[in-house]
C-alpha cells in the first residue's frame, strides 16, 4: 500500500507539477470577461512559436520555476479573486494543467483557460478562450525575432487542427478569439469559422467570434485599434479591447 495513501486529493497534487513563469493578479483583459478581477497563472511552453507573441519567455525562450500543483493553488487562494485564467504558453501541452484545473474547479473557481486551440483536453474548463492562430502569425525569416525562420514550417503545419477546434465548441463554454494583424485577415478567419461551424454540433454566435488587434504595447495598439474596431462594425463579429495594455502597457504581472 503506498505511503500516502489516506492523504486524499494531496497525494496527486503533491506529486505533480508545473513550470511557471509567472502568477499574478489583475483585471482580465481581452475576451468576455474583460475587466473582471482575476488570477492568472502562466504556465511555460509552447507547441507554436507566434512572430509577436507577447509572452516571448513562454514560448521563444521559455524560463520558469517549477511548482507543485498544491503550491499553485495555495497561492491562487491568497487573493481575494472567484475567477482564475489559466494561460501560457500554451497550458494544454502539460498533461498536470488538468490537475489544475480540477483542483481549482473544486475549491470553486470559474476557470478559463487561454489556449491556441490545437490540443483538446477534456478537464474542468469553465470558459475555452480560443485564440486560433492564422497564417499573418507564422514567423517566416523576416518576422523571426530568434532566427532565421526556422520555425516556420513546423507552427505552419500544426497551428490549425479543426477537429481539435470542433471538440473544445462541444464540450465548453468558448470564444474564439483572433489576433488582427490586418484586413487580410478576415478572409481567413470567415473561412475558418465556417469550417468549424461545419464540423461542431454546438452553435457558434457570431458574438462568440471576437477580433482582437494586435499590439503588445500601447504605441503598437494605438496604430491597430481603430481599424480592427471597423472591421468588427463590418462583418459582425464582436471586438475585444487589450484592457490590460491600455492601463499598464507590456508590464510584467499585469
Ligand atoms: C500568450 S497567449 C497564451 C495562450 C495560448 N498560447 C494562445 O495563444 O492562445 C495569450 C493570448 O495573447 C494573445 N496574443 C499574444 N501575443 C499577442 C499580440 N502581440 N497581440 C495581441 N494578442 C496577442 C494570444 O493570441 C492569446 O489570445
Ligand atoms: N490582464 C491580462 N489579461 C489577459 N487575458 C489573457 C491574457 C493572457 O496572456 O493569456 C492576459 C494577460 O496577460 N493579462
Ligand atoms: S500560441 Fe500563444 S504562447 Fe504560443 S507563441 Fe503563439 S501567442 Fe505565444
Ligand atoms: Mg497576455
Amino acid at each position: 500500500m503506498p505511503v500516502n495513501a489516506d492523504a486524499g486529493t494531496d497525494t496527486k497534487t503533491e506529486a505533480h507539477s508545473l513550470p511557471i513563469n509567472e502568477l499574478f493578479y489583475s483585471l482580465q483583459g481581452e475576451g468576455k470577461l474583460a475587466g473582471v478581477p482575476t488570477v492568472f497563472v502562466r504556465t511555460s511552453g509552447c507547441n507554436l512559436r507566434c512572430w509577436f507573441c507577447d509572452s516571448y519567455h513562454t514560448s521563444w525562450e521559455p524560463t520558469h520555476a517549477q511548482m507543485t500543483i498544491t503550491e499553485i493553488v495555495k497561492e491562487v487562494e491568497s487573493y481575494d479573486a472567484n475567477h482564475v485564467v489559466v494561460t501560457g504558453g500554451e497550458p494544454l501541452v502539460h498533461e498536470e494543467t488538468n490537475i489544475l484545473l480540477d483542483r481549482l474547479s473544486d475549491a470553486g473557481y470559474h476557470t478559463t483557460v487561454e489556449t491556441n486551440g490545437t490540443l483538446f483536453r477534456d478537464t474542468a474548463i469553465d470558459l475555452a478562450s480560443i485564440s486560433p492562430k492564422l497564417a499573418s502569425s507564422t514567423p517566416t525569416a523576416e518576422r523571426d525575432p530568434k532566427g532565421d525562420g526556422e520555425w516556420a514550417e513546423r507552427h505552419e503545419e500544426r497551428r490549425i487542427d479543426i477537429d481539435a477546434l470542433a471538440k473544445f465548441v462541444d464540450s465548453y463554454e468558448t470564444q474564439l478569439k483572433f489576433v488582427v494583424t490586418d484586413e487580410s485577415d478576415l478572409e481567413e478567419i470567415e473561412t475558418l469559422v465556417s469550417k468549424i461551424r461545419d464540423a461542431a454540433d454546438a452553435p457558434i454566435r457570431d458574438t462568440d467570434v471576437l477580433l482582437m488587434p494586435e499590439g503588445a504595447t500601447r504605441e503598437r495598439l494605438d496604430e491597430n485599434r481603430e481599424r480592427v474596431a471597423e472591421l468588427a462594425m463590418e462583418y459582425g463579429y464582436r471586438y475585444t479591447p487589450r484592457l490590460h495594455v491600455d492601463l499598464w502597457n507590456d508590464a510584467p504581472g499585469t
